[in-house]
């Protein structure tokens, strides 16, 4: 097989496996699979995992998101801050395909469009959202929510004959290692702490082997103590995973952060080490109202 055609094979596979819908009819967008990839790999090579560019989405004429810029590395632990209203869900929203931008680019890696996608092939692909409020199964132990949750069958009879094999046996037992629940694995879901439900669905999402994951207010509702081991969980997972941590918390953000970004009516107001941005005049006064 010559060069061109293993290359012409390669990006047939890619595309096929990935199955994009939607959107296909701008060259822009279709253009973004130049490149071969292997199926299930994020192409990073240019140091990015996440990289989205002037992108602005308005509701009923009001521009919640505008010409919004990101660039995030692969392995790093980015927060992201700002007051209410900021975007900062409606950025999330439209990383994990739940909205659709008027204009603007949002690609995984280097090589994956993101607005191609709808939103469980965006999951499919690698990134994992975890939203305020823990939702785990409260009826099920935790050995059995973290089953549910390996990429596997999901029809009823599958999910009752489903004994998971040698490898899924050892991701479960490194993520309940890594979610700091190994003692609990016979635990009722429902009788945990709400602390604990959290990290429980963090290792859900764990099991997908997601390359991003996006956490919003992760800490909102846990103790202290809960919220300096949850601190520890993400020192853990940064590196192997690249996270993105919306969070109100500033004590919180301190212990984990090297970048902090700060949204302001839907916008990048601030970029830089939490010290930096708090010390910024703009940030002041968007928080203070000066
Ligand atoms: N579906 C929608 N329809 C209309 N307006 C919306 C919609 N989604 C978001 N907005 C508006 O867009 C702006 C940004 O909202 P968003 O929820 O993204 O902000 P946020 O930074 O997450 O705020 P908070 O910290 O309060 O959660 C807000 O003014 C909100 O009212």
């Amino acid at each position: 097989m010559t060069p061109d055609l293993m290359e012409e094979g390669a990006r047939r596979y890619a595309v096929r496996e990935a199955a994009p819908v939607g959107r296909t009819e701008s060259g822009g967008r279709a253009a973004g699979f130049s490149r071969p990839m292997v199926p299930g790999e994020v192409d990073t090579t240019h140091g990015r995992i996440l990289y989205t560019e002037d992108v602005s989405v308005s509701f009923d004429g009001f521009r919640a998101i505008n010409k919004l810029s990101l660039d995030i590395a692969p392995g790093e632990l980015r927060c992201i801050i700002g007051p209410n209203g900021a975007g900062k869900t409606t950025m999330m929203d439209i990383i994990t395909g739940k909205t659709k931008p008027d204009a603007g680019t949002v690609f995984f890696g280097s090589t994956i469009d993101l607005l191609r996608y709808k939103e469980p092939q965006i999951a499919q692909l690698g990134i994992g959202r975890k939203f305020q409020k823990p939702t785990v199964f409260e009826q099920l132990t935790v050995y059995v929510n973290l089953e549910l949750a390996l990429k596997t069958d999901k029809g009823v009879k599958a999910s009752m004959f489903f004994r998971p094999d040698s490898e899924q046996s050892d991701r479960l037992a490194e993520v309940l290692r890594t979610i700091q629940l190994a003692d609990s694995v016979d635990r009722l879901a429902g009788n945990l702490s709400h602390g604990q439900k959290q990290w429980l669905e963090i290792g859900m999402l764990l099991m997908q082997d997601p390359k991003l994951l996006l956490l919003d207010e992760p800490v909102a509702g846990m103790t202290d103590e809960e919220t300096a081991r949850t601190a520890e969980l993400f020192l853990t997972l940064k590196g192997q995973h690249s996270l993105l941590v919306v969070e109100h918390d500033m004590s919180f953000i301190k212990t984990i952060s090297e970048k902090v970004t700060v949204l302001h009516e839907g916008s990048v107001l601030a970029e830089g080490t939490l010290e930096q941005v708090q010390n910024d005049e703009r940030v002041i006064e968007v928080y203070l109202g000066r």
